[in-house]
């Protein structure tokens, strides 16, 4: 596959070509620093020394070479490739994207160190973006103008034709994982979103959508009201689509919407966040929260379908990201074996958002997580393996206000802890989870001190309690045996506070 980079100077070619050749694992080139190093001198250099038209001479030969060559490659072209002919018409045989910045935008970003073009008045842009702007339209354009360097990656990669498809061989509930799926959303579907991923992805969504505020705020009656409102005067049937595209929360929201509705209509999700993907869209479990406890009102009930489209996680911030990696590697440690070697070593391809390893990670979790889902639907027992950390980590979302997927991280290590101070996991084991836990979460979390009465408050009140003092705890032996634990909460607390 090759991929070219067009647009002006500032709008990213260089930066967003090297994180798209890390993500594919295919290489990069940057025209200008190939140029830079056949001659030896500086772009402002060539200019002075040799002129601007020797400097095109060289792009156009460069681009001719480059478009013969057989092997995938992301090219970050430079932002005047467009103004010969020649150059147009090889590109236009090509996967060529065009970077749409706004030129204020643009002014902001661009040094002038070695753009020639702009060395004496930077605001040579608006003249130049003007005399460029049909020549750059010629091409398939992303508006990247008020997107960050993620956000670009996972849109312009939504342009280009990369195929990635695994199939989760489950007889259980029907998943599939395909990139770039998100733009293929039933035109007939009703879509539910929030904010932010309507922002980013709405150009693949139909028009019969509601959009939700971002985050746990949906998943109140309040919106449920407004969606079954919604639903009832659009004359909404049990046999229409209704069609969650968000994170957990939204497909929590969605699947408790799409349960309820007339008894039940069809549903099916594109979970967005990379915790939606392998956790929240998977299992059958939607809801809302209630008063101030946790989902504690919903169904179990599964979608028609989920189809992830790995792509979408690239556009997730940090935090967001690493949630999704918790989440998926306490799913390896329930499963040990091939699945928590893998983790091990391919943690950071993880980090840096490698889509293979990032599509076989997703593979995986959901296979695992189906795998304990379907020997107890009703999560009468052998799911509550999947609390693993959540416990505590309730607790202290709760108590915190961290998002969810942190305070797991936190809760596993304390269970983790505390599996150790009951002697159930030896301290070799330990250490090889704790310093993987210790790359994902981010230490300003692990250090956070909690108020132990807040905890305990908290508790007393978890649904999963079953009204006594006795929480059924999941503890790690090792990598692949989970013991369930029956203790009072407060030694829980005590012990570890
Ligand atoms: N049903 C289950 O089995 C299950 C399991 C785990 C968690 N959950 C629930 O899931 C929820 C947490 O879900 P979450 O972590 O996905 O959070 P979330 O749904 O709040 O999404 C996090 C934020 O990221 C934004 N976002 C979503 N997709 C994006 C993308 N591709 N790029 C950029 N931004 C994006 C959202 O708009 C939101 O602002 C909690 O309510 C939790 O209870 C449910
Ligand atoms: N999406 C983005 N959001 C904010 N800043 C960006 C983004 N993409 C690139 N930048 C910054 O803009 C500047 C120019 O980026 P660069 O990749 O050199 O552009 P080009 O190669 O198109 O001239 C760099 O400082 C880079 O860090
Ligand atoms: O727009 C242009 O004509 C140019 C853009 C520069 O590349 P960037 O777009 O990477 O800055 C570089 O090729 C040269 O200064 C000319
Ligand atoms: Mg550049």
């Amino acid at each position: 596959m090759k991929i070219f980079l067009v647009g002006m100077m500032g709008s990213g070619k260089s930066t967003l070509a090297k994180m798209i050749s890390k993500v594919l694992s295919i290489p990069y080139l940057d025209m200008d620093e190939e140029i830079e190093a056949r001659e030896n001198k500086t772009i402002k250099e060539i200019f002075e020394k040799n002129g601007e038209s020797y400097f095109r001479d060289l792009e156009s030969s460069l681009l001719k070479s480059l478009v013969k060559q057989p092997d995938s490659v992301v090219v970050a072209t430079g932002g005047g490739i467009v103004l010969r002919p020649d150059n147009r018409e090889l590109l236009k045989k090509e996967t060529t994207i065009y970077l749409k910045v706004s030129p204020q935008e643009l002014k902001k970003r661009v040094s002038t160190d070695n753009r020639p073009l702009l060395s004496n008045n930077i605001d040579n842009i608006f003249t130049i973006y003007d005399e460029r702007i049909n020549l750059y339209e010629l091409f398939e354009s992303v508006d990247i103008t008020y997107l960050n360097e993620w956000e670009a990656v996972a849109i312009i990669l939504q342009k280009v034709d990369y195929k990635k498809n695994l199939c989760i061989d489950s007889s259980f509930q029907k998943i599939h994982i395909e990139a770039g799926s998100l733009k293929n959303i039933p035109k007939n579907a009703i879509v539910f979103t929030s904010e932010k991923v309507d922002s980013l992805y709405g150009e693949f969504f139909t028009n019969k959508k509601l959009v939700f505020p971002n985050g746990e705020e949906v998943k109140d009656i309040v919106y449920v009201t407004k969606a079954w409102e919604y639903l009832l005067e659009n004359n909404v049937t049990r046999k229409d689509l209704l069609c969650g595209v968000g994170g957990g929360t939204i497909t929590d929201f969605t699947g408790f919407v799409g349960s309820t509705y007339k008894r039940g209509m069809n549903f099916i999700f594109y979970p967005t966040t990379l915790l939606g993907q392998i956790d929240a869209a998977i299992g059958g479990k939607n809801g809302i929260d209630f008063k101030k406890y946790k989902n504690v009102i919903g169904t179990i009930n599964l979608p028609n379908e989920v189809i992830i489209d790995p792509i979408t996680t690239l556009s997730l911030d940090d935090i967001r990201f690493r949630e999704g990696l918790i989440e998926g590697f306490k799913i390896s440690l329930i499963s040990g074996g091939e699945f928590y070697t893998f983790f091990k070593d391919h943690l950071y391809d993880l980090l840096n958002r490698n889509l293979d390893t990032l599509t076989w990670f997703i593979k995986r979790s959901v296979e695992e997580k189906l795998r304990i889902v379907q020997q107890d639907f009703k999560d009468t027992g052998l799911r509550s393996y999947l609390n693993l950390g959540h416990s505590l980590g309730h607790a202290f979302e709760a108590v915190t206000g961290i998002a969810h997927g942190l305070s797991v991280g936190w809760g596993l290590y304390q269970e983790l802890m505390y599996s150790k101070n009951k002697k159930h996991i030896d301290d070799r084991t330990l250490y090889d989870i704790i310093s993987i836990l210790d790359v994902l979460l981010p230490s300003s979390i692990k250090n956070i001190k909690v108020e132990k009465n807040a905890l305990m408050n908290y508790l007393s009140n978890d649904k999963k309690m079953e009204g006594s003092n006795i929480i059924k705890l999941p503890l790690l032996k090792e990598p692949g045996e989970v013991i369930i634990k029956e203790i009072d909460y407060h030694e829980l607390v005590n012990t570890l506070f």
